[in-house]
């Protein structure tokens, strides 16, 4: 669905209604809803009015679409016949220098910077490596209990996170969400600034991005107790965080003169951007931020729909057993480009229709292609390689995703993993 706002008056118009004074038609739009379908709020409106239709949301005139060939144009002519904005809210929570809401030259530099630090040779040399072990960290976490214990602080973190886990007669209770989150959090924290992951100080910013998220898309009322008030306070904590590593960085490569840099995005924008502290800030901050929560919704409801499916998960372990087993055979221990390749029934590479893939565009389109959706499917596919080659799984008890408007599991997707 694509929002598009109009200026001027007396166009030719699609039918619909503007709402409530202000407040327009937002609360219907927004109201929470299961995400396997568009909802009421849409059905309603699309039988009434049709696919394309007008109404008044965030405070401003809008024609909502849910037209998939209207939606691709939009997306393709962003920076020519539209212009991509947000409402004022999520641009300050997100920050002004963030590439989500830049338009023009400034989104185009920030745009660059991004893709060159998930760029092919990147992703095959650095990342992929990267995902595994992250992959592997977690999973192996549940059977052998997580690298937390060692850490006093960051056990009440976990105590405070989302989290639970118990063994019971080798059958394991998860909290889905929880754990996705943990994985693709720690893989960006390490590939942006070098955090490693279960350190105190990586916990607390991970914590801190929850409370962030829960009031990017929120009210935006500035006084104590509201999400958005909550969300600016995690902003200012996340910004802190970021910061101090900077300072560290500036430290080191004052110190080591040249000598060997940090591979990291971070050292990467010092040492090669012309970005001002605070646009590097902005930056690290929406990356931190558009690189997690997607990714680690995706994988969740992955392994959801798959549980439904044992069809599909047979045909995925009968593909990654190969994948293992010739990878034995050679005797190397990690998953190498090669292998990925070979992930085609996980990647979906075999029967899907041109209209499945005209239609169904998770990545956005145009200019504003989501820079890490090559990033994405590889997380993925590493981590449902291991998954399915490690444990069974079963929900351990109903949940369903909702859209709220992000996609969130209510209980957390609890599931009983059990180790093969
Ligand atoms: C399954 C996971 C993901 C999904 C579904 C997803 C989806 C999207 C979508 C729809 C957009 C376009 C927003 C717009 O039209 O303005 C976008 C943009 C973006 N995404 Fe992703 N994303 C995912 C994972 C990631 C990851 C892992 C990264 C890594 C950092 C990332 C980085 C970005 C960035 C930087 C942009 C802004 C691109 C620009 O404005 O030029 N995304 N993503």
């Amino acid at each position: 669905v694509k929002l598009i706002k109009w200026k001027r008056k007396q166009l030719n118009l699609p039918p619909g209604r503007r709402g409530w004074p202000f407040v327009g038609e937002t609360f219907g739009y927004l109201k929470p809803h299961p995400a396997t379908s568009v909802g009421q709020f849409m059905e309603q409106h699309i039988s009434r009015y049709g696919k394309i239709y007008r109404s008044n949301l965030f405070g401003e005139p809008t024609i909502v679409s849910a037209d998939a060939a209207l939606n691709r144009f939009v997306l393709q002519n962003e920076g020519k016949l539209f212009e991509c904005s947000y409402p004022s809210s999520i641009g300050g929570i997100l920050g002004k220098w963030s590439m989500l809401v830049l338009v023009g030259d400034m989104h185009r530099e920030m745009r660059m910077i991004s893709l060159n630090f998930m760029n092919n040779v990147r992703l095959r040399s650095r990342l992929l490596p990267e995902v595994e072990r992250h992959s592997l960290l977690v999973l192996r976490s549940w059977i052998h209990g997580s690298p937390f214990s060692a850490l006093e602080e960051a056990k009440k973190a976990l105590k405070k996170s989302l989290c639970f886990l118990f063994n019971m007669n080798r059958q394991v209770f998860v909290n889905l969400i929880g754990f996705s989150l943990q994985f693709t959090f720690n893989l960006m924290a390490k590939n942006i600034m070098s955090m490693e992951p279960y350190e105190a100080k990586t916990e607390k910013l991970r914590l801190e991005y929850i409370s962030f998220m829960k009031g990017v898309i929120s009210a935006p009322l500035k006084f104590p107790g509201t999400p958005y008030w909550k969300a600016l306070k995690s902003r200012s904590n996340i910004l802190n965080v970021i910061e101090q590593k900077m300072q560290e960085r500036w430290q080191e490569m004052r110190e080591q003169e040249g000598d060997e840099e940090v591979d990291d995005l971070l050292g990467w924008c010092l040492k090669h951007s012309n970005l001002s502290k605070e646009q590097t800030l902005d930056l690290l901050l929406s990356l931190l931020f558009a690189g997690h929560e997607t990714s680690s919704v995706a994988l969740a409801s992955a392994i959801f729909f798959l549980e439904s499916c044992p069809e599909a998960v047979q045909e995925l372990r009968e593909e990654h057993s190969e994948i293992e087993r010739k990878k034995l055979q050679r005797a190397e221990s990690s998953l190498t480009w090669e292998d990925y390749k070979e992930m085609e029934f996980t990647q979906c590479k075999n029967g899907v229709t041109s209209t499945t893939t005209n239609n169904f565009m998770p990545y956005g389109g145009g200019p504003r292609l989501c820079a890490g959706s090559e990033l994405a499917k590889l997380e993925l596919a590493v981590f449902l390689h291991h998954l399915v080659l490690s444990y069974r799984w079963e929900l351990a008890e109903p949940d369903h995703p909702l859209a709220f408007p992000f996609i969130e599991f209510p209980k957390g997707l609890p599931i009983k993993v059990y180790p093969i």
